[in-house]
């Protein structure tokens, strides 16, 4: 795949230009993702627009009001469930300089090479990463109401992602979940999940990635009250059970 959109026009699209040290971090991103791919099948996009349209620009599109508002310059708490290859949350730590972001996986190799990017990137005293379930994260004290922003991509449908995301929510928080196509079904199956977890959905972005990558929306979701302590439940039931889905007597 050959880059089709480049530097400053990849940013004008986008509508945020990263300083030169940033542009730099994320082009030290690639190199760290080819080098560990050659050892690990961490991710096929590494080249190109795969690269700089399908994980970079993606990872930061719905971002991108915030890094408008100055907000890139406060300390926020970020949390990246099932990041697999570093995705969103490497590149969220590049665009948040004064962030401290947790990095969630079950995958221990991965873990270990997203570690290594974070270290290699000068990025490890603000890169947290924990291997484990993410059902065990969002039920321990030093994660559980933490974060300023819990986010999710491409690691399970959105009603199974909201029980991930909400409990790690401060009262002010939001947890955004990236998705690809969103039906007016997939809202009315996030609305019953969000109903026991006390938070509604507060926005909901869209916009078409360039070069025809294909549609893709977020959804930002609040909490209403604090989470029930029930969740998230135990290892595996939120994607077996799903909230909100109907279930047979
Ligand atoms: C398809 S990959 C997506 C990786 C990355 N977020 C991206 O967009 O490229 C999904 C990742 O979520 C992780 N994952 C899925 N369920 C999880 C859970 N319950 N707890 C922790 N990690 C989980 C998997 O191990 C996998 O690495």
């Amino acid at each position: 795949m050959v880059r089709t959109l480049t530097g400053n026009a990849l940013w004008q699209e986008l509508g945020w230009q990263p300083s030169p040290a940033q542009e730099q971090s994320l082009g030290d991103l690639q190199e760290q993702l080819r080098q560990w791919n050659s050892k690990l099948n961490l991710t096929r996009l590494v080249e190109d627009d795969d690269f700089w349209i399908a994980q970079v620009f993606d990872s930061l599109w719905p971002v991108v009001p915030l890094l408008q508002s100055g907000a890139a310059q406060a300390p926020l708490r970020l949390i990246d469930v099932g990041t697999g290859g570093g995705f969103p949350g490497l590149a969220l730590a590049i665009a948040f300089p004064q962030a401290q972001l947790t990095l969630v996986d079950s995958v221990g190799r991965k873990v270990e090479a997203v570690q290594a990017m974070a270290a290699a990137l000068g990025l490890g005293e603000r890169v947290q990463l924990r291997c484990e379930r993410i059902e065990r994260t969002g039920q321990q004290q030093a994660c559980r109401g933490q974060f300023d922003w819990a986010l999710a991509r491409a690691v399970a449908s959105a009603p199974v992602v909201a029980e991930y995301l909400v409990p790690l929510l401060q009262p002010q928080g939001r947890a955004l979940l990236y998705r690809g196509q969103w039906s007016a079904d997939d809202q009315r199956d996030l609305n019953a999940a969000l109903i026991p977890l006390k938070a509604g959905i507060d926005q909901c972005l869209a916009r078409e990635l360039p070069s025809g990558r294909g549609s893709r929306h977020a959804l930002v979701v609040k909490p209403l009250a604090p989470c029930p302590r029930t969740y998230p439940r135990a290892v595996g039931l939120p994607a077996k059970q799903p909230l909100g889905a109907a279930t047979c007597a």
